[in-house]
């Protein structure tokens, strides 16, 4: 349900050309694929394309059989507030809001009336395990209760697709590989594509998928 055709996007820097060129693949529905290679492969471009927050100068990006990497701004804008959820390495969750209200700010956003938005907001919370932590601010969460957190954030719209930029590198070793199962528990359960950039083994061994990339090309896929 996320494809990717013959994707381009380049830069020209000091007359380096450096980006990814050409790239295809698919992810189906309720998978949990990871984009692996070494730093400056693409994984992050790649991300960026998939969450419509770039356009590629070839090729392009279709969601559920849509090809939707030109579109307009403003549909690109509703896409991704509606159909997508974002997991960053460093959390990115507001520090004066407890973590219920962290979940609850993207259901507000769309317009999701308040009694509804804070139902949802616990159930997500609950589905994580943080359901005691939800009136906690994330400054008074540990790193992985905070990465739960944010992946209670990216769930509680209801997405087609999770897109996450090195969501264990800010976190030790025991707590990356539980995060990575609730992942791929959570993709297979709700039917949620997850593609996420990393180069950590305990995201790559929890793969339904691996591309890996070399020099902004797919080297590999399994
Ligand atoms: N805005 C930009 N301007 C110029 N070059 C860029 C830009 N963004 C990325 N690049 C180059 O494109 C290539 C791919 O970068 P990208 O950030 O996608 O790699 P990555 O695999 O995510 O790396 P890392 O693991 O270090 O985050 C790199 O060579 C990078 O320097």
């Amino acid at each position: 349900m996320l494809e990717f055709r013959n994707l381009t996007r380049a830069y020209e820097l000091g007359g380096e050309r450096a980006g990814v060129f050409d790239v295809s693949l698919q992810v189906p529905k309720g998978c949990l694929a990871v984009l692996a290679g070494p730093s400056g492969s693409g994984k992050t471009t790649l991300l960026q394309l998939a969450g419509l927050l770039d356009t590629p100068d070839e090729g392009e990006v279709l969601l559920d059989g849509e090809s939707v990497s030109t579109l307009p701004e403003r549909a690109r804008c509703d896409l991704r507030l509606r159909r997508m959820g974002f997991v960053f390495q460093a959390f990115n969750l507001v520090p004066v809001l407890s973590a219920l209200e962290n979940v609850m700010l993207p259901l507000q956003f769309q317009g999701t009336p308040e009694t509804e938005a804070r139902q949802r907001a616990e159930m997500a919370l609950d589905r994580v395990g943080l359901a005691d932590r939800r009136h906690h601010r994330p400054g008074q969460l540990s790193g992985g209760q905070q990465q739960r957190a944010a992946i209670a954030r990216a769930l509680a719209p209801d997405p087609l697709l999770v897109l996450a930029d090195e969501p264990t590198a800010s976190l030790d070793h025991a707590h990356g590989g539980p995060l990575m199962d609730l992942m791929a528990e959570l993709a297979t359960e709700r039917g949620v594509t997850f593609l996420v950039a990393s180069h950590d083994p305990a995201v790559i061994a929890r793969a339904h998928q691996v591309f890996r990339l070399r020099d902004g090309r797919l080297a590999e896929a399994s």
